[in-house]
């Protein structure tokens, strides 16, 4: 597969994005275990158009966050990386230690979920901006990066900004504190944001706020976005391109209108279940059984025991990815899919 034809237009509306393409070409990632290396993500390619939002969605283990982090090189311990990571003309999984900083610094920033865990309890939101401004910019002197700060502090919404400089995190509620998290990751300047289940912690009506400032920032700084989500309402309102992932593969993947209204992959289907009825704040819906674990694949199509369709075929192939729509850049990896397609590359 080629992965630069998976690259879909983005959507009008977003403008020309001053970040780059990122290109995962069968990405496998392994970590170490009492048993031996396990691999954990087995052979991940697909590509984040520049100034686009992508969803990576999945059950609980599926791997989004492995994907996710591995473009910053925050894996396990003793993590093994094969394939390529590109942004752009850099290859990520090639990059020095003070490459590897620089790049974290400057270029991609991460969002998580819990944002008290990822700010100092201690130091003031401003000490804590401004180093996170000049981390990215060491030529900024403090004057410049204190005003760089109360600017992006105003930019997501903080109502008083200047004295919000001086408070410590837990005088911020859970929607405020991500709104300074998503700050400290703007005064960087970065083209691209990663955000592992950035709204998961908050109540539905901050999260939908913290959503529509993530596509504002999209759409007026072009920023690139990645985001791992259990829910439906991202992928379906905020998201561009959806990839699907499950058991460490990506199972389908496409722009999001598409692959609302056209799933191929069962396990999608199920995934988004009654997609046009879904009501605000859903998240993905359940499925009976549960996904295998890593250590024990079963044959074929790792979906292929929890899934309806499943024939003998099934088990017996591991399929592969299937451009099914060349005009959207729209992927499956089914055996049925194949079958009915008539080839299987
Ligand atoms: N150090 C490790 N040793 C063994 N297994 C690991 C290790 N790190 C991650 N895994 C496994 O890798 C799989 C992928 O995890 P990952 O966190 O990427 O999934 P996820 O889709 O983001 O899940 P969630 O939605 O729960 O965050 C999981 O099954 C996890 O248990």
């Amino acid at each position: 597969m080629t992965p630069a034809s998976a690259v879909a237009a983005v959507p009008a509306g977003t403008t020309a994005a001053a970040g780059e393409t990122l290109t995962f070409t069968d990405v496998r990632v392994s970590v170490p275990t009492a048993n031996g290396p396990l691999q954990i993500l087995g052979g991940v390619t697909f590509d984040v158009p520049a100034g686009a939002v992508v969803a990576l969605a999945g059950e609980s283990g599926s791997g989004k966050s492995t994907a996710m982090l591995s473009v910053l090189r925050l894996l396990p311990w003793g993590a093994e990386v094969t394939g390529s990571i590109r942004y752009g003309e850099r290859e990520v999984t090639a990059l020095t230690a003070r490459q590897l900083r620089e790049f974290r610094a400057r270029h991609a920033r991460v969002i998580f979920q819990d944002p008290w865990s990822s700010l100092h309890p201690m130091h003031t939101l401003g000490q804590q901006l401004i180093e996170s401004a000049r981390s990215a910019d060491p030529a900024l002197s403090k004057r410049d990066a204190r005003r760089l700060a109360v600017e992006t502090l105003a930019r997501v919404g903080l109502p008083d900004p200047d004295a919000r400089m001086a408070a410590h995190p837990h005088q911020l509620s859970g929607g405020q504190l991500q709104r300074v998290m998503i700050a400290m990751a703007l005064v960087a300047r970065p083209t691209l944001l990663l955000c592992d289940e950035p709204t998961t912690a908050l109540d539905v009506t901050t999260q939908a706020q913290i959503l529509e400032l993530l596509r504002e920032l999209n759409r007026d700084m072009g920023l690139t976005v990645i985001i791992a989500t259990h829910d439906l309402e991202v992928i379906a309102d905020f998201a561009d391109h959806l990839v699907v992932m499950y058991a460490g593969r990506v199972a389908e993947q496409g722009p999001v209108a598409r692959m609302l209204a056209a799933p191929r992959h069962p396990y999608t289907w199920a995934l988004l279940g009654a997609a046009p009825a879904r009501q605000r704040g859903t998240r993905l819906l359940p499925i009976e059984g549960r996904p295998p674990r890593l250590d024990e694949l079963p044959p074929g199509c790792a979906f292929a025991p929890r899934c309806v369709f499943a024939e003998a075929q099934c088990t017996e192939t591991d399929p592969q990815p299937l451009l099914v729509d060349p005009a959207t850049g729209h992927r499956t990896a089914c055996v049925r899919v194949q079958q009915q397609e008539g080839r299987t590359a």
